[in-house]
């Protein structure tokens, strides 16, 4: 079953030339959004899609370049598709999310928690699960901001999607050598400290045939004066297809 991906944007969450570091992962059967941030339904309009091309969203964490567009995407599927969309989201964010980021636009009558509008699939960490022919994920809680819990993706056993996560240079090494993990989306900060994501720098220490798994997603605006020093590491292209599985 062949499994491709698409980051819909590749930037961090400032940045203004790119936008939110959100993803289709696509299976021959099936569109799941990876993560849906302020700028996902204008990111979807640029490249020819709706909400209803989408079967479900999967939450990495709660910070709005991954969830400011959740709204959005619950209105237009109730009001205006008329179904309710597969929302996956590790357990212990299920709560928070309606509490704490959703409730307050949402809420009115016939609305009144995340089931009104979402079929919610609340995932247990370190499980693996099918979410479709053909698509198989495991969250992984990964350090990203003290007080934030947030969870990296593990698709197919193959392909490590970091989302937002300081480094982590062992579990990379056990993603790779233990489990067979042979593609990394990874998080890039390319200036200033790693508080709060992975920077280049902290990668660029990372042997040489680790670096040549990765690709580089979540930058920011100055990425173009990086070109050419990011190791064999490539910037993740918005709306660039890559093939996970053939
Ligand atoms: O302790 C913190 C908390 C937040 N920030 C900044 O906010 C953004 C949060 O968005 P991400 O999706 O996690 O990038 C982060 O980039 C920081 O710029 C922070 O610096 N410290
Ligand atoms: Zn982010
Ligand atoms: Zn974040």
């Amino acid at each position: 079953m062949k499994l491709k991906i698409q980051m819909i944007g590749t930037g961090s969450a400032f940045a203004k030339h790119y936008f939110n570091n959100n993803a289709l992962l696509y299976t021959e059967q099936s569109t799941l959004l990876i993560d849906c941030g302020i700028t996902a339904p204008m990111a979807l309009h640029k490249l020819g899609k709706s909400f209803a091309d989408i079967d479900g969203v999967l939450i990495t964490h709660i910070h709005a370049d991954h969830v400011g567009g959740l709204e959005e995407f619950a209105f237009q599927m109730k009001f205006i598709h008329g179904r309710k969309p597969k929302l996956y989201i590790a357990s212990p964010l299920v709560q928070p999310l309606w509490n704490n980021t959703l409730q307050g636009g949402l809420t009115q009558e016939g609305i009144s928690c995340l089931e009104d509008v979402f079929e919610v699939h609340a995932l247990e960490p370190n499980h693996t699960y099918s979410l479709a022919a053909g698509m198989e994920i495991q969250l992984i809680e990964t350090p990203h901001i003290a007080g934030k819990r947030s969870f990296s993706l593990l698709v197919n056993h193959s392909f490590f999607y970091s989302a937002d996560m300081r480094f982590q240079p062992d579990l990379l090494h056990t993603l790779i050598e233990q489990q067979g993990v042979t593609l990394i989306f990874h998080d890039c900060q390319l200036t200033g400290k790693g508080e709060v994501h992975t920077t280049l720098a902290e990668l660029l220490t990372l042997p040489d045939w680790i670096q040549r798994k990765i690709y580089l997603m979540h930058y920011g605006d100055e990425r173009s004066q990086y070109e050419g020093h990011t190791g064999p590491m490539p910037f993740v292209e918005q709306h660039e297809i890559i093939t996970i599985r053939e």
